[in-house]
């Protein structure tokens, strides 16, 4: 089988294609977990299958490195735009995934946008344990008294998504404040961790602690869900350049049909069969 590594933003990827295989790759949690965290070696923050799609060009089938299946992935997405059009040559792919058709486009300068569709907003659509307004959710983390982090904004891309906004993003000690948020009560199938420092109306610095996948250099769904969440609360404008710890994004969420693209790089770093 096919195997490529790729990053957006260095967020690492290991792309299995099993589109000419005799069986579609469709690994066990501990076989992702043995690829994503090996004990030596290169790691990935999720590791994607391609199969056969009667929708689109492709399917992609996403899983985090602790072996759970996900149904969205941002930079992945934009990664397997980008070797699907280099492969069909054509710059326009549809790309399935379990949560909808995405369209990807290729740009002249190497770049790739994915429409990303649109936000989920609703409390039962995060999903969230108990009806809450999604702008400001009833989450605490530290002492009762003197929270670190309280009220983040919830948004589902396709996966779900809880945004604190910070004064100084440096402050925060995200691998042991990112996990008391990812699996808190509030957040039945868990959450991705965002935490976001609104430096101007067209500008966020951003760091996310993944479900699944821990504290990565780049989060795409996550770039999506800040922009959404800041916008809706009127911190920033619809569009917004992301800065993150592996790169930069440009969010926009559309006004004329609710729809959020993002665009930023992608990097191939190895292709071989094994
Ligand atoms: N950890 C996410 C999936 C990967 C998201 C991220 N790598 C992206 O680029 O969107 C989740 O459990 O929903």
């Amino acid at each position: 089988m096919r195997v490529i590594h790729m990053n957006g933003c260095s967020n690492r990827f290991a792309i299995f294609d099993g589109r000419h295989a005799n069986a579609p790759f469709r690994p066990q949690a501990e076989q992702i977990r043995h690829i994503a965290r090996p004990r030596s070696g290169e790691s990935f923050d999720q590791i994607i299958g391609l199969e056969n799609s009667e929708r689109g060009d492709v399917f992609m089938r996403i899983w985090n490195a602790d072996g759970s299946e996900v149904k969205a992935c941002g930079n992945a997405s934009r990664c397997v735009g980008h070797l699907i059009g280099k492969e069909l040559g054509q710059p326009d792919i549809k790309i399935e995934t379990e949560a909808g058709l995405l369209q990807s486009y290729m740009n002249d300068d190497g770049s790739v946008t994915v429409d990303m569709g649109s936000p989920l907003l609703s409390w039962e659509s995060i999903p969230l344990a108990e009806k809450m307004d999604t702008r400001g959710v009833d989450v605490k983390i530290g002492p009762i008294d003197a929270p670190v982090l309280s009220r983040p904004a919830c948004v589902s891309m396709g996966n779900p998504h809880a945004v604190f906004f910070v004064d100084d993003i440096a402050r925060f000690d995200i691998p042991s404040v990112g996990p008391l948020v990812e699996w808190h009560p509030l957040f039945p199938e868990g959450v991705n961790v965002g935490f976001a420092q609104v430096l101007d109306r067209e500008t966020i610095r951003l760091r996310v602690w993944e479900r699944g996948a821990g504290l990565t250099l780049a989060c795409g769904t996550g770039a999506c869900a800040a922009l959404v969440c800041a916008a809706r609360l009127d911190k920033t404008e619809r569009k917004a350049r992301m800065i993150l710890d592996g790169g930069e994004l440009v969010i926009e969420w559309r006004e004329s049909d609710d729809h959020v693209l993002m665009t930023g790089p992608i990097e191939m770093e190895a292709e071989f069969n094994q």
